[in-house]
């Protein structure tokens, strides 16, 4: 194998998304089955024995695409040359915590990590945030990182694509493979907004297939809003093989592209689009090719979409105010 190898830094790499993760970035499954991978692990010094674990196990599998693995407990290391970046530990919301000490607690992540992806990450960095409040710890780590052209931070919104998904074969009873051009929008939050006014079924209009409002509103729109609530009260704890699945499909497409007559959704930095406000990581419908992306233009919203793509964008606008009163931004 002669390719360079793609340098993917996994932070929060001893936690449950990260043991799900590791293993099929390293098996090609994050980039490709051609493409060679040198993984740089951060972990927090109480969490480096358990990644020291992880990669003895890494090894173990003798994957020919691996071609490295680091460990360190400084984003300076960690970030040197990333061409990937996957930012996945955060700070758990604990007891008696209110939203403004997460959004504090999480600065202390995201800004210096943004900062050494600023001054060490490769010219090519794509960045993922999946840790909560992932669209808000996103904007946290672009504003610490001017170096570095601000499309590069995208937020993870492809868990609740992958549930509207599956929510909606099973009401319609198509497969999986036949739902296309869902949307989410907004915040990664409760307030979150999947849209099937576009989708389609088999290629006829989803909402005309449904023809059933009541059950969007009351059903479709909760159960995907609040699966990872449901998630944790089923499992006694947060989405971790599914959401690690969403990160590997977010960068992959992200990277490869979105196939003809479909898109995915992304949390990305707002151009103004849809009204949503200029600089905003919020969620939208978005093509991808060459490794970049762009927002689907010219779609029709309408009076119920409105309303609801409104709320999820004002919650991430009191967000990007909690987070530029705490001096973050
Ligand atoms: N965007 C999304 O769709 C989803 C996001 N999440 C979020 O992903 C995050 C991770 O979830 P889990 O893996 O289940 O949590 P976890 O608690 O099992 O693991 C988090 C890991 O991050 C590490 N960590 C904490 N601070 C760090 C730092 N400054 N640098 C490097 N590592 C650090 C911890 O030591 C721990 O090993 C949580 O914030 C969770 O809410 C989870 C599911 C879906
Ligand atoms: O709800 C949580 O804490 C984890 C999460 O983001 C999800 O499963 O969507």
């Amino acid at each position: 194998m002669t390719r360079t190898p793609v340098n993917v830094t996994v932070t929060g790499a001893a936690g449950q998304i990260g043991y799900a993760l590791l293993f099929r970035i390293a098996s090609g499954h994050l980039l490709g089955a051609d493409v060679p991978v040198k993984l740089r692990l951060l972990e927090i010094p109480q969490g480096l024995k358990a990644a020291e674990g992880t990669a003895m196990e890494l090894e173990d599998c003798a994957f020919p695409l691996l071609q490295g693995i680091d460990i360190s407990d400084d984003p300076n290391v960690a970030f040197d040359g990333a061409n990937v970046a996957l930012l996945v530990g955060a700070r758990p919301r604990t007891k008696g915590m209110e939203r403004g000490d997460l959004l504090e607690a999480n600065g202390g992540i995201f800004k210096p990590q943004g900062k050494a992806i600023n001054d060490h990450a490769a010219d090519d960095i794509k960045v993922l945030v999946v840790g909560n409040p992932a669209n808000t710890n996103a904007l946290i780590a672009q504003a610490a990182a001017p170096d570095v052209p601000r499309e590069r931070f995208t937020a993870m919104t492809r868990l609740d694509h992958n549930r509207a998904i599956s929510q909606l074969a099973a009401k319609t009873g198509a497969p999986v493979s036949e739902i296309k051009k869902l949307t989410i929008w907004g915040n990664h939050s409760a307030t979150q907004y999947p849209d099937i006014f576009h989708a389609t079924v088999a290629g006829k209009n989803a909402a005309e297939i449904v023809n059933d409002e009541k059950w969007l509103a009351e059903n479709f729109i909760p159960t995907v809003a609040k699966r990872g609530a449901a998630i944790i009260e089923a499992r006694g704890a947060s989405s971790a093989a599914s959401a690690a699945n969403a990160a590997i499909d977010h960068v992959h497409t992200w990277v490869n592209g979105t196939a003809d007559g479909d898109w995915t959704s992304m949390g990305i930095p707002s151009d103004g689009s849809y009204g949503v406000p200029e600089g905003l990581i919020s969620s939208f419908p978005v093509t991808t090719k060459d490794g970049r992306y762009e927002i689907v233009q010219g779609l029709e919203v309408n009076d119920f979409s409105r309303e609801r793509i409104n709320a999820s964008v004002k919650e991430l606008e009191e967000e990007r105010e909690a987070v530029r009163a705490l001096g973050l931004l």
